[in-house]
């Protein structure tokens, strides 16, 4: 069964929110190891008390930093990633919550206590990369390939490309690619650029790009602050070297050929087939007694589409090939971050609360799409740490994008930190990102 690790966080109060006063929590550990959180609001007017069921590995407190929290929660996977393994971390809470604050920081220096988790493992893995690359001279050097993107609606936006926009589509192989837009080169050969990834050698390097490609990330007004991120943002880094790079580019360019040569034989077995057919007398269609379908000509057409075919396989079997050969498990082994988009919290009436008259009602639209796509994660959540055969991936284009790490993720494990505010305002708010990671959590027991 695979791994879902779920961790709460308490942030610190805001000094408004420090005025208006604080809940009334607890951490129980009834049932070690896993922690349950009861909490209850000042006033009996904002809800009732109520306490978890044991679903989280650790609660942090609002007095924990960055650096504690990455110690106890990703530190753990950094051997895991080395031996070959790949793991995701999920920060889901509602918005203002401290999501960002725990994923990519807001200080971004290296030495800093509040360094984000992303770039506080990167850190840590180009120190291991460091020492193998030293330990094994004569072998590639190994770096981390870096890819940013957010998603929003039913597109996917590239941090790395100028924000370009991609589409995400599910291939005839069942797996899902994210492709930017088609470009037409000489020769009739197209081009669908997959998501940049920049390839990183030192910790400098690549921090200096996710730093600037985060400058274009997409904020708006959430119902509880106007610098909301109202995307989900998906980090991953990858442990490559130039072999597989190399490799990966000529897969692309022989994918790239293959595009008008298929179309070609498409297109002559359509004309074909056509020709062979005429509207008779009585308006209906049958076979045209003049014409002889050109069976040779198909069949020339065919064969060299699957020559170009056969030129794509050999281009993922010398991908599959250099990543078995290689003296290091981690080489192609992912750490994926993703920073949700807030989630939105609705009374009962489907209405927000009264600090949200600032939204557009694109804003609420958007709270509303941002919703639906937590609520299909979790399902895909539950379904994955069961084992179930089925996972709705196709349910929202999140868990499409995401459905690579699901899958691959057999040999690795996910986590997941809710993110919660103890302002005795936000309770219900709060309730809700509860009840999910102990619904996430309780699903895997
Ligand atoms: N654990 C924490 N310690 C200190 N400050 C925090 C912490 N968590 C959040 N904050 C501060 O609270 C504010 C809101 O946090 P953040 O932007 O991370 O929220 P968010 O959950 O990402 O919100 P949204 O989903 O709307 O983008 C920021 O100023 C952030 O620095």
């Amino acid at each position: 069964m695979a791994t879902i690790n779920v961790f709460a966080r308490w942030r610190p109060l805001s000094q408004p929110e420090a005025k208006r006063g604080e809940l009334n929590r607890k951490t129980l550990s009834d049932r070690p190891p896993l922690l349950a959180v009861s909490m209850q609001p000042q006033a009996p007017a904002e809800g009732r008390s109520w306490t978890s069921s044991p679903a989280f590995h650790a609660v942090f407190e609002p007095e924990d930093d960055n650096h504690k929290v990455y110690n106890d929660v990703i530190a753990p996977n950094i051997p895991k990633v080395l031996r070959g393994e790949n793991c995701s971390v999920f920060a889901y809470g509602h918005s203002g919550s401290g999501k960002t604050h725990t994923i990519l920081g807001y200080d971004y220096d290296q030495n800093s206590q509040k360094l984000g988790l992303c770039l506080a493992a990167a850190k840590q893995l180009f120190d291991a990369l460091y020492d193998l690359n030293e330990k094994r001279r004569g072998e590639e050097e190994l770096g981390i390939g870096l890819s940013l993107f957010e998603l929003r609606k039913k597109s996917a936006f590239d941090l790395l490309n100028h924000h370009n926009q991609c589409h995400i589509r599910e291939g005839p192989d069942g797996k899902v690619h994210i492709r930017g837009e088609t470009e037409i080169l000489a020769g009739g050969k197209v081009r669908v650029r997959p998501i940049v990834q920049r390839l990183c050698w030192t910790f400098e390097s690549f921090q200096q790009e996710l730093v600037q490609a985060l400058s274009q990330r997409t904020t708006g007004v959430s119902t509880v602050h106007d610098q909301s991120s109202r995307t989900h943002a998906v980090i991953e880094l990858e442990v490559i070297n130039q072999s597989l790079i190399d490799a990966r580019q000529a897969l692309f360019d022989r994918q790239s050929e293959l595009v008008p040569v298929g179309k070609r034989a498409t297109d002559i077995r359509i004309e074909e087939e056509s020709k062979a057919y005429m509207q008779l007398a009585d308006g209906r269609w049958g076979p045209n007694p003049d014409y002889q379908i050109n069976q040779e000509r198909i069949d020339m057409a065919e064969a060299e589409k699957a020559q170009y075919e056969a030129h794509v396989t050999a281009a993922e079997q010398k991908i599959e090939a250099i990543l078995e050969a290689n003296a290091f498990p981690c080489l192609g082994a992912k750490m994926v971050f993703v920073d949700l988009a807030g989630a939105e919290f609705y009374d009962d009436n489907g209405t927000t609360r009264p600090q949200t008259t600032r939204q557009t009602p694109q804003e609420r639209q958007e709270g509303r799409q941002i919703n639906t796509d937590l609520l299909a994660l979790k399902e895909v959540m539950g379904a994955w740490s069961q084992g179930q055969k089925r996972i709705p991936f196709r349910s929202s284009t999140l868990t499409m994008a995401l459905r690579e790490h699901f899958m691959s993720a057999g040999k690795g494990n996910s986590t997941i930190i809710v993110t919660i505010s103890p302002a005795t305002d936000q309770y219900k708010a709060t309730l809700n990102s509860l009840k999910y990671a102990s619904l996430v959590g309780a699903a895997r027991v």
